[in-house]
């Protein structure tokens, strides 16, 4: 990946002072403004190339569309449901987070909770200040042999189940993705959920909030539980459904809940919050010293080495971009945006290109099609428009304009090449390059095979024009005509067709129409 500029950053939330210390300390300005509006926001965005922040900003496509220089949204945190991550991406701002920081953090409190849940902690410390000494009232149970029912088992769920294991309780759990010989390793059991939810005497949700996970808990699964289940949100608002969930406190089928997340945060609506059986907290998971200096820390460190084109961590929209930090990897990108450029300039026709396909070739570049793939699209979308194509956001540029993007790697190939074919009113283009001495070459423009490569920089002339000994001497004439200088000029040896050739030029011809008469088609550009 090429280094990315990033010269200021605002800090919109509380983020732990070792973020703001570790990017200064790299040159880069730091500007914090907690408890920023969306208003205010919106009005300042435009002036920072880097945006970091915890759950509270709401980085919505508004905000989004009116930075015109940011380039990186940093989540000192693990959920970026905050962050409209499709929006980001279309405009090629990368996502990232630091998704192990708070894990432990939020473990703990998870296990405050099922604890406090356990023991009435939280109304008993409320009694006695209200000067009570109510030895009935609190009665409990012991969490020992009890069913701990686990959803969602990533970091978090993980570190819960270990936890709770120790208090001898029976940890089952359901997770889709995580498979359940990993899960048994970890002493947690894993089975549907249609099979948990009758066994828990607790249920713990610890995954993102999304269409599925959304109402995980609702009327119908709070109905299949025991009853008096105990159920803690450590995760997200919403993972239990608020309403379903006090219909249950109500009835008793669910006897307690601690909820830590709100689908309203705060939450204006204070029922859940003031029920005796609910215990809560304002969104505290992550709020330890150690979790904000891990978080403070790894989101500074991870823009740093991003910036410095050293590695690229806790990235959640550019995986594109994972194996584009060898030097090599930079020729290769730099020869796709070009041939994406040649062919642009080179279709004659108006109308928009909509298919393009990608072929890479030689095992060196076995591992590279998928960034060979958005570097062709960045040099095919390039217009000077506003919606600046890069590497995050080719693809979805590409879909968004109707183009169709097929790619693939012809294997058995020792030579390194890329072949682009777009195809424009039924008409074929198509260009192959390679890399040859750290220099992105043409070998190929439409069928016509150059003599002697060309090197793909600085002012490049393409033109079309039948094979004629008076060709290169007309051609010279116009251009001392015109006082441009040649540097090169690149002759097929052999074409299918009529000839495409190349000319390198010092600078830039003012008007092609004057070449009319020589040529069929021309093209000029600077890569
Ligand atoms: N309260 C807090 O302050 C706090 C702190 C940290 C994290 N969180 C939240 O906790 C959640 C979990 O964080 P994590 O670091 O463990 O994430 P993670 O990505 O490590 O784990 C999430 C797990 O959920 C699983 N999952 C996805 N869809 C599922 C479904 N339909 N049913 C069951 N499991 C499903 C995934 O496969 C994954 O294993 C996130 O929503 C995060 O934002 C809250
Ligand atoms: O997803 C997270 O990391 C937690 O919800 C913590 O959010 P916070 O950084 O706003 O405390």
């Amino acid at each position: 990946m090429a280094p990315i500029s990033i010269k200021r950053i605002l800090i919109s939330e509380s983020v732990d002072s070792c973020c703001m210390k570790i990017l200064q300390e790299n040159g880069i300005q730091v500007i914090e403004k907690p408890n920023m509006n969306k208003d205010d926001l919106i009005a300042e965005i435009k002036d920072y190339d880097g945006l970091v922040v915890r759950s509270a900003t709401k980085v919505t496509a508004d905000v989004i569309n009116a930075a015109s220089n940011l380039k990186v949204i940093g989540r000192a945190g693990t959920g970026v449901d905050n962050v409209d991550v499709d929006a980001s991406t279309k405009k090629g701002i990368i996502v990232m987070n630091t998704p192990s920081g708070n894990t432990i953090s939020a473990a703990e409190l998870t296990c405050t909770l099922l604890m406090s849940l356990s023991r009435h902690v939280p109304q008993a410390v409320m009694s006695m200040k209200a000067g009570n000494w109510d030895r009935k009232k609190f009665m409990g149970a012991e969490m020992y042999g009890k069913i701990l029912g686990i959803v969602g088992l990533g970091r978090i769920g993980k570190e819960v189940a270990s936890r709770m294991q120790s208090f001898g309780m029976k940890t089952i759990g359901y997770d889709p993705i995580t498979p359940p010989e990993v899960t048994a390793s970890w002493g947690v059991e894993q089975m549907s959920l249609e099979e948990l939810w009758p066994r828990c005497d607790y249920i713990t949700v610890h995954t993102p909030l999304m269409p599925s996970t959304t109402g995980l808990l609702n009327d119908a699964t709070f109905a299949k539980c025991k009853k008096g289940v105990k159920v803690v949100n450590c995760a997200r608002g919403g993972i239990i459904d608020e309403a379903a969930l006090l219909r249950a406190l109500e009835s008793g089928q669910c006897g307690g809940a601690g909820l830590d997340v709100f689908v309203e945060e705060p939450p204006k609506d204070r029922v859940l919050v003031n029920h005796p059986n609910v215990i809560t907290c304002p969104h505290l998971g992550a709020s330890t010293k150690e979790a904000q200096a891990r978080c403070g820390q790894d989101i500074a460190l991870q823009i740093v080495d991003m910036v410095k084109g050293k590695c690229l961590v806790g990235a959640v929209n550019a995986q594109v971009l994972a194996s584009t930090f060898s030097p090599e990897s930079h020729q290769w990108i730099r020869l796709g945006e070009a041939i994406g450029a040649v062919l642009k300039s080179c279709t004659t026709s108006k109308q928009p290109f909509n298919q393009v396909q990608i072929t890479t070739q030689g095992d060196s570049l076995k591992a590279s099609s998928s960034y060979m793939t958005s570097a062709v699209i960045v040099g095919l979308l390039t217009d000077g428009s506003k919606s600046r194509p890069n590497l995050v956001n080719a693809l979805s540029l590409a879909k968004e304009s109707g183009i169709t993007v097929t790619r693939n790697h012809s294997e058995g190939l020792t030579e390194s090449a890329c072949v682009v074919e777009i195809s424009v009113n039924g008409s074929c283009y198509r260009a192959t390059g390679s890399v040859q001495g750290g220099v992105p070459i043409l070998l190929e423009l439409n069928r016509s095979v150059f003599r002697q490569p060309v090197s793909l920089t600085g002012n490049l002339l393409f033109f079309k024009a039948a094979s004629s000994p008076l060709l290169l001497s007309s051609l010279t004439g116009f251009l001392a005509k015109a006082g441009v200088e040649m540097e090169s000029f690149s002759a097929p040896t052999t074409c299918i067709g009529e000839p495409w050739y190349c000319v390198g030029l010092a600078s830039l011809l003012g008007d092609l129409g004057a070449l009319k008469p020589l040529v069929q088609e021309a093209a000029m550009l600077s890569v």
